[in-house]
């Protein structure tokens, strides 16, 4: 059997809803073989988070350099980074071991509001990781920070698409959670083409970790070969399904249900 392989470079978040764990989980659920680097550890429920301890340069170019040197991902994720000597020390390491198809999921706030980079880390975050990014996948308020101006209309998150397309990402998903309306609107720009994926707006507060999970099936999508038009699709659906039937943990924001798109498949 050949597998598709697939790496994720993102925090830990203890509550298992959002981070290595959902990325982990989502690659699973896509049969896809999951390995992951973690930059930091988070104590982490659905309530918020109660602290933060970001690893060492050291320790977390370490395990890049074990996966590249074997196990050689099809395709890469990055999510919480928290710092620029992580950022930098992450993006020197994909580009020495030659990794392709990198998700970049430019994690900036914790839906509680707690800070998961620092905010002096969005520059390095522009100049060291978005040129070497195959797809970005910010949610509206990390493409106005990327950007620097409001974005109301869908022309002004065209525009934002383009411009962070310009700083040399390869394709550009801002995503549409944090917007308001009936349906949940994200927009690809892949260089030529503008292309919408709309869905019902789920009326729930369980969306700990919906980004993290969303861009972690677009991962395992590309890691199989799929084209990002494809991958951003499945990864709807997938996001879908999981908010849809989420798990009712927690006293607060709970976690999706990352079985929920494999469930429904082998239901119909
Ligand atoms: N209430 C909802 N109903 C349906 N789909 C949703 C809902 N909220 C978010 N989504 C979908 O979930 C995905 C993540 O979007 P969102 O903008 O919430 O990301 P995020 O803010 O980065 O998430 P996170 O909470 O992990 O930081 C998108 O594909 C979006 O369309
Ligand atoms: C570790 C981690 N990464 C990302 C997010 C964003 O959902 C989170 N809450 N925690």
């Amino acid at each position: 059997m050949r597998i598709s392989k697939a790496l994720t470079i993102a925090g830990s978040d203890s509550g298992g809803g959002a981070g290595i764990q959902a990325d982990l989980k989502t690659f699973q659920e896509l049969e896809v073989y999951g390995m992951s680097a973690i930059t930091a550890v988070t104590a982490q429920n659905t309530l918020g988070v109660q602290g933060i301890f970001p690893l060492t340069v050291e320790a977390v170019i370490d395990q890049i350099k074990s996966v590249g040197a074997d196990l050689h991902p099809n395709a890469v994720k990055t999510g919480m980074l928290f710092n620029s000597e992580i950022i930098e020390a992450v993006a020197h390491a994909i580009k020495k071991e030659k990794m392709a198809k990198v998700v970049v999921d430019p994690v900036m706030i914790a839906k509680g509001g707690s800070p998961l980079l620092l905010e002096e880390s969005v520059d390095t975050l522009k100049k060291k990781l978005i040129p070497i990014a195959f797809c970005i996948t910010p949610n509206i308020p990390e493409a106005e920070k990327l950007v620097g101006f409001k974005i109301v209309s869908l022309e002004d998150r065209k525009r934002a698409a383009k411009t962070i397309f310009d700083l040399g990402a390869k394709s550009v998903v801002i995503k549409g959670g944090h917007d308001d309306g009936n349906e949940v609107t994200d927009l690809l720009f892949d260089g030529n083409t503008y292309h919408l994926f709309s869905s019902p707006r789920i009326d729930t507060k369980h969306t700990h970790g919906t980004g993290c999970t969303f861009a972690a099936a677009v991962t395992a999508e590309l890691a199989k070969g799929k084209s990002i038009l494809e991958a951003v699709e499945t990864a709807k659906s997938f996001i879908h399904a999981a908010i849809e039937d989420s798990l009712g943990i927690g006293a607060g924001h709970g976690p999706t249900n990352h079985m929920a798109y494999r469930n429904r498949k082998v239901n119909v």
